[in-house]
């Protein structure tokens, strides 16, 4: 007999200082005592935010005010099978309240989480809640270009900017490959010194890739992967354009996707961005947090965010603060 598929909205509900509120299972319910994002079943006809919002009334006696979708993820519990529809909640009125008897408690994302045991499927949202939700990428093209991009990616990295991708195509065909090895060592260092990590777009050398803090692959390395190559060091990110590239994702354990590009970008001229509605489509079925990549920057952080991004990802306007 098949299992029973439950489709749920949980919320991770964010202060403004990034601390998010966890709730105790009450006694009554299944995993009792365990500790979960506040939420419950969606009911027949409801969207996941009118979900969402009946389950924080009932349960914390809060009025949600900001929520966007976030990554929805299925996990098969051995009684069941389970569909989470995280949402980010940034805006509410009223304090939280254990309605349902149950304890409540802050906790800082960014730590170890030490209230209580966590029920399986709510542990891959706080970790994917710790990725920054900026991701540049480097678009240096030419040696002669380095010391001036050293210099934007310092203010950039001063302006917050916490993941970095090294992706040099370009560069790479027409240099020799220790001058760009040599640009990557300073890109590298320039990150630490700020405080960001560094991926290795996988068109560059495996050889590189241990001193990098992970490695972002191209769509197509992705697909050419048959399984995720021996335990990988860092973040692991893949570039998709497609249901078939965020599966290859999956498949290789990556802790987020960049998807696009989603609107027009002078990096690819002629060719139409995907539109916010085919993101959000895609976006919800990737099962990790996904990026949007193709003319974003601050300006378009919120939209990306109404349609399920977890944050965007770009070189130009990401570079220029
Ligand atoms: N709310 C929530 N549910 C989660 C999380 N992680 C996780 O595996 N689940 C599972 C546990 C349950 O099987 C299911 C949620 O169902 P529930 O029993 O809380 O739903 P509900 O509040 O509507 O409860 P009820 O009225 O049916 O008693 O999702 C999480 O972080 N938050």
């Amino acid at each position: 007999m098949s299992k029973p598929f439950i489709e749920v909205a949980a919320g991770l509900i964010l202060r403004p200082d990034g601390w998010l509120l966890l709730a105790e299972r009450p006694a009554g319910k299944p995993w009792s005592g365990w500790w979960e994002l506040p939420g419950g079943k969606i009911e027949a006809g409801e969207t996941v935010l009118q979900a969402l919002t009946r389950e924080l009334k009932e349960e914390l006696d809060i009025d949600v005010t900001d929520a966007t979708p976030w990554v929805t993820y299925t996990h098969e519990y051995p009684k069941n099978i389970v569909r989470l529809a995280f949402c980010r909640v940034t805006g509410w009125n009223g304090e939280p309240a254990g309605i349902e008897g149950q304890r409540l408690a802050w906790v800082d994302p960014h730590k170890p989480i030490t209230v209580g045991t966590l029920l399986p499927a709510t542990e891959p949202p706080l970790r994917w809640l710790r990725l920054p939700d900026r991701y540049l990428i480097t678009s240096i093209g030419h040696t002669s270009n380095l010391p001036g991009f050293l210099e934007q990616l310092d203010n950039a990295l001063q302006s917050g900017i916490k993941l970095v991708q090294f992706r040099e195509p370009a560069w790479a065909n027409e240099a020799g490959l220790e001058e760009v090895k040599e640009g990557f060592r300073q890109v590298l260092q320039h990150c630490h010194d700020g405080g960001a990590r560094c991926l290795l777009n996988s068109v560059h050398p495996e050889s590189w890739r241990a001193q990098a803090d992970g490695v972002h692959w191209r769509a197509c390395d992705a697909q050419a992967q048959e399984t995720p190559p021996s335990p990988a060091k860092g973040l692991v990110g893949v570039s998709a354009h497609t249901s078939e590239d965020l599966a290859a994702a999956r498949r290789l354990n990556a802790d987020f996707a960049v998807l696009g590009h989603v609107l027009e970008t002078p990096s690819h001229p002629d060719q139409p961005g995907m539109g916010w509605a085919r993101f959000a489509q895609l976006a919800e079925e990737a099962s990790l947090p996904v990026f949007a990549i193709g003319g974003q920057s601050m300006q378009t952080l919120n939209a990306a965010r109404q349609y399920g991004a977890h944050g965007i990802a770009g070189m130009r306007y990401l570079l220029a603060g």
